[in-house]
């Protein structure tokens, strides 16, 4: 075997031992295409007079090319950081593809409102299965409760209590909004995603095996809803969706002009949201009411509960930005733009002229595990890699493997990658990132030691961030030690991926640290 194949993270990074053939056989065309259109760029940033083509590779032509990779789990928060790139280092291109946003926006605002729903209807279910088992026991103490006692039991009927009474009445089938309307919801998911190329093999929306709508409560319900949640485009979609196609070398379809092609999408794109708009107008102001105004909601909200998941949409964010994307004209702000959660599939790459004597070639890679085995092929003559570790993950499991907490992968993948060999001369910049949501999580009565025992400190926020980036300092010494590596100076970040003004300071702060490396590489300092 050789060296590399005995390495954590090329085990790591093989893929599932459950994939199917029809899986397989996607994986690797998608691989092979990826690696292609990488060579491709290759050829072109060595022989740059050989193509004629978009600004972005005329990049290529002049200074230095810095490769830099962004690495982390699923929904750390990597493409939020290329967002923030592009809206730096290529505002123009991040202009023209601001329409093509309008479709994902209208997806994630779908979704935020499919969750909502779903969320109220888990919480109704566990109550009624909870006093269902509570009234069984008053009835007769001596017999244990079948949890589907709750169907011969009305909630009117319960303990008589103001609270129980006006509960009740709040459960009638006239106030269940997420009943009337959560099919519809979950429908236009469904065709949005298809229609946007993201009807995703790995994460079918309307999975047969879903009690969602059975009435029952399942305790398979939980991680269903979290896997559905995914949002997944295939390699092409930006071409699809947006006029301009970022670094695609692929032609338009054949015996069609550019032109009439480029129009047909958009009034397609056109025809689609609108269907969505008119139904998410119809039931903008029920959900509202729920979203603002009802109890059961607020005390969910006050818990936390909508802040923030490792695939679902960003609930709130969407849910409160309702009727501004529902409005006539919409167009979609930059902040819109980056809260958006698209996932990504397989590997993308994308080339930024920082100045004129540097150039940074970035990948941003699919993070979930059954992603991870595409990041191999790209690894090799990487100088930076930019590590996103989302914080406020610390209390989330991860949902490829419900066992495991998601900080815990996080650290696991760090030492995979900075022990992996091809990665061993690369500089390692560390963003502590989600810092937004810990400091509320922790304000909200969340608390670290619950998940992570080994914590002896208070709640506070500033003392757990830092405790996790002394904690992944120590990772990355002892890893090092551990394979007789020489040290690597570790640059570490705490970051809100989403903001603009936060990681625009910290990128400068990024070209700077290459910029010192390369000098210090170079015996100059
Ligand atoms: N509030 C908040 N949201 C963030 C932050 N960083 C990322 N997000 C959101 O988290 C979600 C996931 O971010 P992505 O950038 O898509 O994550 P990723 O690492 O590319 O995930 P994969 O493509 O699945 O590997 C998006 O909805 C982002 O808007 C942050 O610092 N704060
Ligand atoms: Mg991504």
């Amino acid at each position: 075997m050789a060296p590399i194949d005995r390495d954590p993270l090329s085990l790591a990074l093989l893929p599932a031992s459950n994939e199917t053939q029809a899986q397989r056989q996607v994986r690797r065309h998608q691989e092979k295409q990826a690696k292609l259109r990488s060579d491709q760029i290759d050829k072109l940033l060595k022989h740059p007079d050989s193509c004629s083509t978009s600004t972005s590779l005329e990049a290529g032509k002049k200074g230095r090319v810095y490769k830099m990779v962004l690495l982390g789990q699923a929904g750390a928060g990597k493409t939020t950081v290329l967002k923030q790139m592009r809206l730096l280092y290529d505002p123009e291109a991040h202009e023209r593809e601001r329409k093509g946003w309008t479709s994902i926006v209208v997806l994630n605002l779908t979704a935020s409102v499919r969750v909502l729903l779903q969320t109220l209807e888990r919480y109704h279910h566990e109550r009624a299965e909870r006093k269902s088992l509570e009234l069984a026991r008053l009835e007769s103490p001596a017999s244990p409760a079948s949890p589907h006692s709750m169907r011969a039991v009305s909630p009117s009927s319960a303990t008589g209590s103001a609270v129980e009474g006006a509960s009740a009445r709040a459960f009638s089938p006239s106030n269940t909004a997420w009943e009337r309307h959560l099919p519809k919801v979950m429908q236009l998911e469904s065709e949005l995603r298809s229609q946007l190329g993201a009807f995703g093999e790995e994460a079918p929306v309307n999975d047969p095996g879903s009690k969602v709508h059975s009435g029952v409560p399942g305790t398979t319900r939980r991680t269903k809803v979290g896997d559905k949640s995914l949002l997944l485009l295939r390699p092409g979609w930006q071409e699809r969706l947006f006029t301009y196609a970022r670094r695609s070398l692929s032609l338009p379809a054949a015996g069609r002009s550019s032109v009439q092609e480029r129009s047909r999408r958009d009034e397609e794109a056109d025809d689609d949201e609108g269907d969505a708009l008119v139904l998410l107008r119809s039931i903008q102001a029920d959900v509202m009411a729920l979203w603002d105004d009802d109890v059961r909601c607020r005390a969910l909200r006050k818990r936390g509960v909508f802040l923030d998941a490792q695939s679902e949409a960003a609930t709130s964010y969407f849910l409160e930005a309702y009727a501004r994307i529902v409005a006539p004209g919409y167009s979609p702000s930059d902040e819109d733009i980056l809260h958006s959660r698209v996932r990504t599939l397989g590997v993308t790459e994308d080339i930024f002229r920082i100045d004129r004597s540097l150039t940074y070639r970035i990948f941003d890679v699919g993070g979930s595990r059954s992603q991870r085995a595409a990041w191999v092929p790209f690894l090799d003559d990487v100088q930076s890699i930019i590590f996103l570790a989302p914080l406020s993950a610390f209390d989330q499991p991860l949902i490829e493997d419900p066992s495991t907490n998601r900080l815990a992968d996080t650290f696991a993948l760090f030492t995979q990658v900075v022990t992996h060999p091809l990665l061993r001369g690369a500089s390692v910049i560390l963003f502590l990132n989600k810092i937004d949501l810990l400091e509320k999580k922790l304000r909200q009565g969340r608390s670290l030691c619950s998940f992570w025992p080994e914590y002896q400190g208070d709640d506070d926020f500033e003392a757990v961030w830092r405790w996790f980036r002394a904690k992944f300092r120590d990772q990355l010494r002892r890893a090092e030690d551990d394979k007789g590596a020489g040290k690597r100076r570790l640059y570490v970040h705490t970051t809100v991926a989403t903001s603009t003004r936060q990681i625009k300071a910290i990128l400068i702060s990024v070209k700077d640290s290459i910029l010192r490396d390369n000098l210090q590489a170079a015996g100059l300092v």
